[in-house]
């Protein structure tokens, strides 16, 4: 019984080895019922890890490109005022194809930041043109894909994968195609940002940070600048955190920083004032007596960084009304908990990703060890209070 209860789900479900094992020797002679032996099978996402590293890998060799060279008109605004360049587009584009590529015989979703809607006004034609460019030379500079050149039609249709709207059942990948376009256009740090949600849950995460050095950012991270620069850290559900560089080295394990003195511990959180209240979080660090002074950097960086224990804290608290999406937080909150720390809401609540592309959530991010939390939860609570008795 438990045999065929295990064919029936192959095509779905791929089992780690050790476990197959398992399967043909029951140890007990009592029967386990089909849903039992479901619930402990072990998901092995391996096969969409890779192609996920490979996919981000791909996109950053692309933005990397853009960013030494970018030009004036490569980059548009967006109607909420937020800059979008060719790079967000290219990497869009790539990752959305290399996917489809990857798994041709599975139902593909991916909700993804943008879509080709500014594509189609009039005086674009020239845009669209260098996107098609920076994604066929893309491709051709990897060889991997074996593919024909792709036409701007293609190209807009594979930006157009990405409009999904996700949700509780079934699988979806969730990507920023460049996540702190800001820091991209101002020379700065970003990242290229994929993960994958199985039932609502984010189940692996892959950031590429093509600007991030390999050494600790512990300190003055701009004073780190001769160091390699180039970091992808991955991470699967149940299996850690790794960090490689992106010209391939090999992976090693991280952890997130084991600090427990609030006072030694140092935080990060986003360059632009306008996405987190800088003095509330000044005003819980003062609480906690953290000596150092913020770290401000953009985008998931800020993730990659904490679980590789560069940092203790990553506090996030935009200004009211702000509705975080999906794509920001997914592939960094696993990179995070897989290597040992904690992300909740300024309430204390997980992320929940399986509303569609909105955090339906309370107010902020909170981000850092098992041992800081209670005391760093206790400050956010207090400042928040404060904040709130004072208006
Ligand atoms: N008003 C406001 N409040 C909060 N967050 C906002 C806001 N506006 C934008 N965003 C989102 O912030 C993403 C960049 O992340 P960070 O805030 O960590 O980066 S930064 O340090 O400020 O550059 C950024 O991601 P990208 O658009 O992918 O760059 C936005 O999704
Ligand atoms: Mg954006
Ligand atoms: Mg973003
Ligand atoms: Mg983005």
């Amino acid at each position: 019984m438990t045999v065929a209860c295990v064919r029936t789900i192959t095509p779905v479900l791929h089992i780690k080895p050790q476990l197959i094992s398992l399967v043909s020797k029951p140890k007990t002679k009592t029967q386990q019922s089909c849903s039992v032996f479901v619930s402990s099978v072990v998901m092995s996402y391996d096969k969409e890890l890779a192609a996920a590293k490979k996919a981000a890998a791909l996109a950053a060799r692309l933005c990397q490109k853009v960013q030494k060279t970018l030009l004036q008109s490569d980059v548009q605004s967006k109607n909420d005022r937020s800059p979008v360049t060719v790079a967000d587009y290219g990497s869009q584009a790539l990752v959305s194809f290399a996917l489809q590529r990857e798994f041709p015989y599975e139902p593909f979703s991916l909700v993804a930041e943008e879509d080709s809607k500014h594509l189609h006004k009039d005086g674009t034609q020239e845009t669209i043109d260098r996107i098609t460019r920076l994604v066929n030379e893309t491709l051709a500079s990897d060889g991997s894909y074996n593919v024909s050149t792709l036409s701007n039609e293609d190209v807009l249709r594979a930006i157009d994968g990405g409009k999904s709207e996700g949700g509780s059942q079934g699988r979806h990948w969730v990507l920023d195609p460049i996540d702190g376009t800001k820091g991209f256009v101002r020379g700065d740090q970003y990242a290229i940002a994929l993960a994958l949600l199985d039932e609502g849950k984010v189940v692996l995460g892959v950031l590429a940070c093509p600007n991030l050095p390999l050494a600790s950012i512990a300190g003055d991270y701009k004073h780190s600048s001769e160091n390699e620069v180039g970091c992808l850290f991955f991470a699967q559900v149940g299996a850690g955190t790794y960090m490689q560089s992106l010209n391939g080295s090999s992976p090693v394990k991280v952890q997130v920083s084991a600090v427990e003195n609030p006072e030694e511990a140092s935080f990060f959180e986003s360059y632009e004032a306008a996405h987190s209240m800088h003095d509330l979080s000044s005003t819980i660090a003062k609480k906690l007596g953290v000596k150092a002074p913020p770290v401000r950097i953009d985008s998931q960086v800020k993730y990659g960084a904490l679980s590789r224990g560069d940092g203790a804290i990553y506090l996030r608290l935009p200004h009211k009304g702000y509705r975080e999406k999906i794509w920001d937080h997914a592939a960094g909150s696993i990179v995070v908990t897989e290597a040992g720390g904690i992300v909740t809401d300024a309430a204390g609540n997980p992320l929940d990703f399986s509303k569609g592309k909105y955090l339906d959530m309370y107010v902020g991010i909170i981000v850092t060890n098992q041992k800081l939390m209670p005391v760093l939860m206790k400050a956010v609570r207090e400042s928040l209070e404060e904040k709130a008795s004072s208006l």
